[in-house]
């Protein structure tokens, strides 16, 4: 049996329910019309939330994917009198090669790019269809059969309603359980950024990728039963309009929220609706005068509440039961199951005094300027190894080389014994080299717990199936444990549900510790942690990296603030100008001339 939270899932049987007993009261029928509608574009839009809401790809071109599954159905049902059913089998398997192929291209391209390129494919596929002959042009296929559940024919509106909304439901279902799993907080990761998501290991492409795949099928689901509800297609009501439509119905929704795609396509819809009676009457002509007056309405509404409608009901009702501002985030799954947790593997780690990481000659230059210049040093297991130096001195270069963001111009990076340079930071993750950032990457929305657990990624391997089906409750339940194991190290056990961007910078600077030590690291690569950090904050911080020294944790550290690192680190490196200047123990080095003159001598 799935468990949600008691709340949600009252809510979600509530929502059942009185969707039920619309679809069995005599209603009007005019009633079900619309009502199909909004759960035929609340399936697109739900694909939106997955897309742009959480995986932050904007897509204008949703409605060629309604069309080639409208199509696919048409064409087989029409043309060879196969069962619709054989025809949604068909048309889903052509969404997904061509949204594989598609998201293959023009998920690479970035900015405003990417909603560019779904324009163009909008636009090709609609005159595609409106030009193809055995697709009868803009004349479109009529006589499609209606589909038979059961020895029944699904004949009328009324008949397809429960079965539309039935797919509905399943699909806001499948929708929140992939968000609660590992390859959901994959795709959620892809917000904070494609370097932080592959530094902890998740592959950003193939998130991106599964998310432009899963929205298309959604939207060609809709097409499916569009096509069986119409009983005829043509190519009109899959234009780049629709398109934008769909965009629309899920950021006034809240794009971010699965719920909010229910909520924008039935305020959509309605509106339109309303409107469509009212102002002919109002202004005694007829004309789309809809389109412009609730275009006008709809950037009122984004301009009150840019987040949508969503996150405004979901205000409203905390306030009813007096929850406004707990800060709290629902509990995911993987907490909720904690009893079936079991103990990830770990891996070995060095020897105290091991070789971790040995820097060879490292040589980076950015045109005609030399930033990192022949730098060698090694890092030995079990110790703090400073890297410093005064500003532009090349640090942070010398760190995103080690980390595998920047290619090396020259040189050698070889972390426990093999070489990795020129290697994804995917791959350092995998093979126990994990970081932090000088300027905090977290998921802000997410709670403190979950944006660790993106720091286990690569300890678990349930994909998006396990995910949609909860058939993956034991990893979870593992992996939670071990986000939570990683936060009582920090001494943040107790945060683990609050939203993470309303912790003080020093607990975020805290937990993104946690969520690197969740990859069970070998090596710690540290971003200038102390930067913007109160004087208790950068004590408390110095605590915690001596403790993990003293678990056998190795750390380099890159940083500013020497006041910091003298009283830390076991061994210091300082650079000026690019270039290694000196290395030794931070007394020896903060009486080397060099080092005065280069760095020092400004803050003695
Ligand atoms: N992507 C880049 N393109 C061109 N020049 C760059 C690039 N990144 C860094 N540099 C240059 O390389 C030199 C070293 O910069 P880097 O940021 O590594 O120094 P730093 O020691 O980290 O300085 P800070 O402490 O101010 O962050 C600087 O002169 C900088 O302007």
């Amino acid at each position: 049996m799935m468990r949600m939270p008691r709340g949600d899932r009252l809510g979600l049987v509530l929502w059942a329910l009185a969707m039920l007993a619309f679809g069995l009261l005599p209603v009007p029928e005019f009633w079900i019309t619309l009502a199909n509608y909004i759960g035929l574009y609340s399936l697109v839009a739900l694909g939106l939330v997955l897309l742009t809401g959480v995986g932050g790809m904007t897509s204008f071109g949703q409605a060629a994917f309604v069309a080639l599954g409208a199509y696919a159905s048409a064409v087989l049902t029409t043309g060879c009198g196969a069962s619709p059913w054989v025809g949604l089998l068909a048309g889903l398997a052509l969404v997904v090669l061509a949204a594989t192929a598609l998201g293959a291209i023009t998920l690479r391209l970035s900015g405003h790019y990417l909603p560019l390129g779904t324009i163009a494919w909008s636009l090709s596929l609609f005159y595609l269809f409106g030009n193809l002959e055995t697709l009868r042009k803009f004349d479109g296929i009529t006589g499609i059969p209606p589909i038979m559940l059961g020895g029944f024919e699904l004949e009328s509106g009324r008949h397809l309603y429960l079965l539309i909304w039935a797919i509905v439901g399943l699909g806001v279902l499948a929708v929140l359980n992939l968000l609660d799993s590992r390859p959901g907080r994959a795709i959620r990761a892809l917000r904070g950024g494609l370097v932080m998501a592959e530094s902890c290991g998740v592959p950003t492409t193939r998130a991106k990728l599964l998310a432009f795949v899963l929205a298309a099928v959604l939207a060609g689901l809709s097409g499916w039963l569009y096509a069986h509800l119409q009983r005829a297609v043509n190519p009109t009501p899959f234009g780049l309009n629709a398109g934008i439509g769909y965009l629309f119905m899920a950021v006034v929704g809240g794009v971010g929220h699965v719920w909010g795609a229910l909520a924008g396509a039935a305020l959509m819809t309605l509106l339109a609706d309303w409107l469509q009676e009212l102002l002919p009457r109002l202004l005694g002509q007829s004309g789309n005068f809809e389109v412009i007056v609730s275009g006008a309405l709809l950037i009122l509404l984004l301009q009150r509440a840019p987040g949508g409608l969503w996150p405004m009901v979901q205000r409203a009702g905390a306030a009813l039961r007096g929850r406004l501002g707990s800060g709290e985030r629902a509990q995911p799954a993987g907490l909720r199951n904690k009893a079936l947790a079991q103990p990830l593997p770990r891996r070995a780690q060095p020897a105290p005094g091991a070789p971790v990481l040995q820097v060879k000659a490292a040589r980076k230059t950015f045109g005609g300027l030399v930033a990192v210049n022949d730098v060698s040093f090694d890092l030995h297991a079990g110790e703090i190894l400073g890297l410093i130096g005064p500003n532009g001195a090349g640090k942070s270069t010398m760190f995103n080389l080690v980390s595998g963001v920047l290619p090396l111009t020259a040189g050698e990076v070889h972390f426990l014994g093999r070489r990795v340079d020129g290697r994804p930071s995917r791959e350092l993750a995998r093979a126990g080299l994990a970081r932090t950032f000088q300027h905090v990457r977290l998921l802000p929305q997410m709670s403190v717990i979950e944006n660790v657990a993106i720091g286990a990624h690569l300890r678990g391997q349930r994909g998006w199936v396990a995910g949609v089906l909860r058939a993956n409750r034991v990893e979870e339940a593992s992996l939670f444990a071990e986000a939570q194991a990683q936060l009582e190290r920090v001494g943040l056990g107790d945060a683990a549900l609050r939203e993470a961007g309303s912790l003080a910078l020093g607990q975020q600077r805290i937990l993104e510790i946690a969520r690197a030590l969740a990859c069970d690291p070998v090596l710690l690569l540290l971003d200038e942690p102390a930067a913007g950090l109160r004087h208790q904050e950068k004590q408390a911080l110095a605590t915690l990296l001596r403790g993990l020294r003293a678990q056998g944790v190795s750390i380099l550290l890159v940083e500013h603030d020497m006041d910091f690192v003298m009283g830390l680190v076991d061994r210091l490196v300082v650079m000026d100008f690019g270039t290694r200047i000196c290395e030794g123990q931070p007394e020896a080095v903060r009486q080397d001339p060099r080092v005065i003159e280069a760095y020092l001598g400004g803050v003695e």
